[in-house]
């Protein structure tokens, strides 16, 4: 695994021309290969996608720094506190040093050509390969950042603080890359720290990660215990870094002259040896083929041997064994073999499972090429013939994944390619949004720099700049010959990549122009926002004409103003962040019904509507033959009755009337959902948004469609209908309030456990659900089918002054005395909780939270929220 980047070797392995101080001739020379010959497949081979995983500061902007620095990428090594980082390139992300959104960046690992001869055995670290970086957001606030990334992953490396080990948010993107089945490298950071303790670490991987550490590297330290290098338990080498360098001057000690320099390194190194074939041999097959044929010596066996193993067990899923390197990235020890990891182990996206993806809405039922190779589907508007030829013409299929609006270039859409290749030019067929749009530019980005390119071929990431509509998360296809305004042929159209489930938002803002004449500029502004984070979600009260923008935490709106006034320039109003209560009625209204007259431009269009709401209990909503049934947000069902109408919209009966030509039933459905979705947006009591209520319309067009109603106005009845169904509701008995309830995970010292859990469960009447890690992963499950780690028998060298060996236990004492406590709490009571925590811990306290549910309040805490909220607003 000791590749080129090693740039002194010692005694008689000493290299005269490894030393390798030059940048790379250009970063921008990647031939991107458009056609499907074997030069592209071999150029998509030769591509990672892949991702940082981590807790907050565990260092992966450091760490990204460092790798762009050694690809050539970057001249200068950018320092996170500093703010000169290439991905926090927002103002927002300098300003607080923290990453906010991913920035995917495109370099080339190893530096330099490629060797003249290659052969099977060539290591891949040795020949250069493109890699799509994208740095994720380690903040809880931002999981839909972290969630939208990881679908566009090929792999991942997940950093882990030395000094604070496994910690609660680095447990939940496990799991989550874990649910993509994305492949997972783990790299221990900050070594170098005091405190720094990497045998406790590699234990907690395996207790709270569920997976079995593969120590790749084992730390190099000094007599002073300070971390000088590393040792290479594939190559069975020892690196020595310059101290105080900048990380390219290493010094490699081949076994038998380490033996001289570190015996006690070199007994640790064959130790771990063993160990790592040990453990691939359990999970490998062919590597215990290899390990009889080298006779049973776990050193004979060589560096490529273990290297494939690791790598067939790295791919395999569920992954049950996680390939551990080690380092300190902003000492820059570690990183180019970490580099060299990332090539080596994780997969090119020729490798990764196909996409699933949906047509018609209907819930994913097949995977992309499948859809594209099985001539066999039909759609009522195709022939099997044309239905073939409809897939043939699809030329590319690609997946939005992010819209940036940049203050340079304007908006930028980045895309992966799944299928065929993207061209410059090309109409794309939005199938979500239903539109075309024009690729007029494509682009390929190294953090906030681009460079123009003709084409972004399947298993690639690029961006297209300039687009007017496309939001993050939307299905993009490029059709030979499609119609711009009706999209291709037949399900083509429909298509649509799986989405990323938004959870629901549980706090929000109120934005207000300041002007009259902002009132469009902010509007916009807020559409645009939109379109970058769909976790944001914006409504406009109809009654008091007050928008209101609702995100996922503090520090989500925190950051969405400061988008929206510093970067935006909206001229706006934000009001103060608060908890986004909802209501639910209690009792059932009845049927009522509201007739609506529009007039425009001296025409008028009137039309009725009969509404029905009911408290929603799941054993309520019964799906009746001939219902249309829809499922809103905030848990409300709508259930839309047409007694008398053929799916079509026509008559069962000749004497009553169909719906007329001018109103088709798939526009009365939209409508009536946009109808209803604003009568729900108000409660009728406390003006929050309603939930878990079932609305029933029912739509007889012999009462309800006069010969000038439109689907819109048909709409504008529903909301009313809707409207007066709740006032009935909650005039019979008292609409209920609701609140988020979150799960929370809190790692806190065995000291401080006591106050924790008694601030949790009285002050803030949490339901304390476990106190350590095992039960803890209900909430957070990794490895469902995986495997159960017994830590006893996971092997890591001793740290230095910790005494520890592979032996150690992590019960309190291996895991530095930390526990999980797993709680249910009302969110209300969260809010600031990381300051207390921190006073209550001493500072080492940390947690994470998730919705778990929306809950009905108890009369005696509503009327108290409820008397908190007047007082704040007299
Ligand atoms: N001592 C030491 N400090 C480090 C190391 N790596 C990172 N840091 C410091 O840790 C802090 C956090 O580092 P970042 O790289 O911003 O961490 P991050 O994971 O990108 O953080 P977010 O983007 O906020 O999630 C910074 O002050 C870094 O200088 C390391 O190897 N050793």
């Amino acid at each position: 695994m000791l590749s080129r980047w090693v740039c002194r070797q010692h005694g008689a392995a000493r290299a005269k021309s490894a030393l390798r101080t030059s940048l790379p001739s250009s970063y921008r020379h990647y031939a991107v290969v458009s056609d499907g010959s074997p030069a592209a497949k071999a150029a998509l081979e030769r591509t990672r996608n892949i991702g940082i995983i981590a807790h907050i500061d565990a260092g992966k902007t450091t760490t990204t720094e460092r790798m762009l620095y050694y690809s050539g990428f970057s001249r200068r090594i950018g320092d996170v506190d500093e703010g000169s980082t290439v991905t926090d390139f927002l103002p927002a992300e300098r300003a607080r040093g923290i990453t906010i959104q991913s920035a995917a960046i495109t370099f080339s690992w190893p530096p330099g050509s490629a060797p003249q001869n290659t052969t099977p055995n060539t290591p891949k670290s040795s020949i250069p390969h493109n890699i799509n970086l994208i740095d994720t957001p380690g903040h809880a606030d931002f999981t839909f950042e972290v969630l939208r990334s990881l679908r566009v992953l090929d792999g991942a490396v997940c950093i882990l603080d030395g000094v604070a080990g496994v910690e609660a948010q680095t447990e939940k993107v496990w799991a989550q890359a874990a649910a993509y089945a994305i492949p997972r490298l783990i790299f221990v950071n900050k070594l170098d720290r005091d405190g720094a303790a990497f045998a406790r670490t590699v234990k907690e991987i395996g207790a709270r990660l569920d997976v079995w550490p593969a120590l790749c590297e084992i730390p190099w330290w000094n007599e002073e215990g300070k971390l000088v290098g590393l040792g290479d338990v594939v190559g069975m080498k020892g690196m020595l870094w310059k101290q105080g360098g900048d990380g390219k001057e290493i010094t490699a000690f081949a076994a038998s002259d380490l033996e001289k320099q570190n015996p006690a390194l070199a007994a640790e190194l064959k130790k771990a040896r063993v160990a790592l074939v040990e453990l691939l041999s359990e999970h490998d097959d062919e590597m215990v083929e290899k390990y009889l044929e080298a006779d049973e010596d776990h050193l004979a066996i060589t560096a490529h041997d273990i290297i494939a193993s690791l790598r067939r067990c790295t791919l395999q899923f569920p992954q049950q064994v996680a390939p551990v390197f080690a380092g300190a990235s902003f000492r820059n020890i570690g990183v180019q073999p970490l580099l060299d990891a990332v090539v080596d182990l994780l997969p090119s996206p020729v490798e990764r499972p196909d996409p699933v993806m949906s047509i018609n809405s209907a819930t994913p039922q097949t995977t992309l090429a499948t859809f594209l190779s099985d001539a066999a589907w039909q759609t009522k508007a195709l022939s099997k013939d044309k239905a073939s030829t409809a897939v043939q013409n699809i030329s590319a299929c690609a997946l939005a994944f992010k819209v940036v609006a940049d203050a340079r270039r304007g908006v930028l859409v980045y895309v992966r390619v799944y299928s065929g290749s993207l061209s410059r030019n090309a109409a794309i067929w939005n199938t979500n949004l239903q539109l075309t749009e024009r690729a007029q530019k494509l682009m390929r980005m190294y953090a906030n720099d681009a460079v123009d390119i003709d084409s972004i071929q399947a298993g690639q990431i690029g961006v297209i700049p300039g687009l007017k509509h496309t939001r993050t998360g939307d299905t993009l296809i490029s059709y030979a010959g499609a119609n711009p305004k009706t999209g291709p042929p037949g399900d083509v159209r429909t298509m649509q990549l799986k989405p990323i489930e938004v959870p629901p938002p549980v706090f929000f803002v109120s934005v207000e122009p300041q002007s009259l004449s902002e009132e469009r500029t902010v509007k916009e502004s807020l559409e645009s926002l939109l379109r970058e984070d769909p976790s944001l979600h914006v409504s406009v009260d109809e009654e008091s004409g007050q928008t209101h923008l609702a995100g996922m935490g503090e520090l989500h709106l925190e950051i969405a103003r400061d988008r929206l006034v510093q970067d935006l320039k909206a001229k706006a109003r934000i009001g103060r962040i608060e908890i986004g209560y909802r209501e639910a009625i209690t009792t059932e209204s009845g049927e009522t019904t509201e007739t609506y007259d529009r007039e425009v431009s001296g025409k008028t269009s009137s039309a009725a509507c009969t509404a029905n709401v009911a408290p929603l209990e799941d054993s309520d909503v019964v799906d009746t033959e001939g219902d249309h049934i829809f499922r809103l947000a905030d848990n409300n069902i709508l259930t839309v009755a047409t007694p008398t109408l053929k799916e079509d919209g026509s008559s069962f009966n000749e004497e009553l009337p169909g719906l007329p030509a001018s109103l088709p039933i798939q526009s009365v459905l939209q409508s009536f959902q946009t109808g209803v979705s604003a009568a729900l947006a108000r409660g009728p009591t406390h003006t929050f948004p309603v939930h878990s209520t079932a609305i029933k319309i029912i739509l007889n067009p012999q009462e309800h469609v006069f010969p000038n109603t439109t689907p819109a106005v048909l709409g504008s009845a529903a909301r009313l209908a809707v409207q007066k169904a709740l006032r009935a509701s909650a005039s019979l008995s008292p609409t209920a309030m609701m609140e988020p309830v979150m799960n929370v995970a809190i790692a806190v010292d065995e000291q401080s456990l006591g106050s924790v859990v008694h601030d949790i469960s009285s002050a803030r009447g949490g339901n304390v659900l476990s106190l350590d890690a095992s039960e803890a992963e209900s909430l957070t499950p990794t490895n469902a089918d995986g495997p159960s780690v017994d830590v006893k028998r996971i092997y890591t060298p001793p740290d230095p002054f910790h005494g520890s060996s592979g032996t150690e236990d992590v019960g309190t004492e291996a895991s530095g005395g930390m526990r999980t406590v797993t709680a249910r709490v009302p969110l209300k009571e969260m809010v600031g909780y990381l300051k207390h925590l921190r006073s209550l811990t001493g500072g080492r306290g940390t947690f994470t939270m998730a919705v778990d549910r929306f809950e009905k309040m108890g009369s005696q805490r509503m009327k108290e929220v409820v008397k908190e909220m007047r007082g704040d607003y007299e």
